[in-house]
């Protein structure tokens, strides 16, 4: 029943260990240090603009849930503090609200407490290889009045999903083609949690998407969220989930990948980010906001002081780190100097991205 899908995701999610399975090889990304930063800490500026609306800081929290009331209640938490320090959020998939119409109000609950905030629908792409269409992603954006809609691709997970639907045929690519001329808001390809290739950025491109989240590997493994449920359950996947718990591209990767594949996207750098430098790691890296979810979802079920507080502890310090390498603003940040070493430079040369061809393309040059 997918509503007991919904919970135990959630559940897995907060008291089982999922994540951390390999780095996001952030800290291959060093942030030069500047003694001398012609700037003081009061003038930093991180306010960005997202979906044609102003927002704080560069960071959303991109989607987890919906569905009942108790997971209502955890997106009313995240949109009641996300409109209050003006950031932005996503919804977790709607699907469960496209076929059940007593899901729908854990999803409106979250345009009700963030009636100004950029906020993202979500629907799977299953979903479209099983029917889905114009209609389902309208219905999914008007029923929270979205910005945008995530269109996620979770093959990894379906997969090793119990009751998962593996179905990612390319046809997929043409509906979201032709969807996306009619929609009205813009669609972002965002994955979840093994990230984005440049092949596949590529492909998405080509339909003339421009918006991605990469959700990289080094956060929550949804393989092993799905390893957990497989377990529980004794199904025969169990194994083959816990091999594959660590498979996918670490988020650093991924946003390069994504950035060399598509130069003028709107990325979004997610994936194991769970604090303001590697947020400013981040968009140094290519990225233009960062996306969080495991830590949101943490710190919402304490309450509401408990994620206000983890938020303004977050943007301490990627403010932290803008001072240390003299940036005053997120403009000036994308072009901060870095240096990218060990793993993360060994991937690029693998994969064919010289450092000087990547420094015009991650300065936005
Ligand atoms: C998108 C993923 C990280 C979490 C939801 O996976 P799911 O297969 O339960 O989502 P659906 O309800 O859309 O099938
Ligand atoms: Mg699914």
């Amino acid at each position: 029943m997918i509503t007991n899908r919904k919970l135990e995701h959630v559940e897995i999610c907060l008291y089982e260990d999922v994540e951390g399975y390999i780095p996001t090889l952030l800290d291959d990304v060093v942030l030069i240090h500047q003694a001398m930063p012609c700037l003081s800490f009061n003038e930093i500026n991180t306010n960005v603009k997202f979906l044609n609306k102003e927002i704080s800081a560069p960071l959303m929290v991109t989607g987890m849930t919906g569905g009942n009331e108790a997971l209502g209640k955890i997106n009313a938490t995240i949109a009641e503090v996300i409109e209050e320090l003006r950031l932005a959020m996503g919804v977790g998939s709607q699907r469960i609200a496209i076929e059940r119409a007593d899901a729908r109000e854990s999803f409106k609950i979250v345009r009700k407490k963030a009636p100004t905030s950029p906020i993202i629908a979500n629907i799977g792409a299953p979903q479209l290889a099983k029917g889905y269409g114009l209609k389902e992603l309208k219905e999914a954006v008007s029923m929270i009045e979205a910005d945008a809609i995530a269109v996620h691709l979770n093959p990894a997970q379906e997969l090793f999903q119990p009751e998962g639907e593996p179905e990612y045929p390319s046809d997929i690519l043409i509906k979201l083609r032709d969807i996306s001329k009619e929609l009205g808001v813009p669609i972002i390809i965002k994955e979840t949690g093994t990230g984005i290739s440049m092949e596949t950025a590529t492909k998405f491109k080509e339909i003339g998407i421009k918006y991605f989240d990469v959700s990289g590997q080094g956060g929550t493994s949804w393989i092993a969220v799905e390893m957990v449920r497989d377990k529980r359950k004794n199904n025969w996947k169990k194994e083959s989930a816990e091999l594959f718990a660590g498979w996918g591209i670490p988020t650093a990767a991924s946003i390069i990948e994504t950035r060399f594949a598509v130069p003028d996207a709107f990325i979004i750098g997610s994936g194991g980010i769970r604090n303001g430098l590697q947020i400013a790691k981040a968009i140094a890296l290519g990225a233009d906001i960062a996306g969080m979810a495991s830590p949101v979802l943490k710190k919402a079920v304490e309450g509401k002081e408990s994620l206000v507080s983890f938020f303004n502890k977050v943007i301490f310090e990627l403010k932290a780190a803008m001072m240390l390498t003299g940036a005053k603003n997120v403009e000036e940040l994308k072009r901060v100097p870095v240096v990218i070493w060990k793993e993360l430079r060994e991937w690029m040369e693998s994969r064919g991205i010289s450092l000087s061809t990547y420094e015009k393309l991650r300065k936005r040059e």
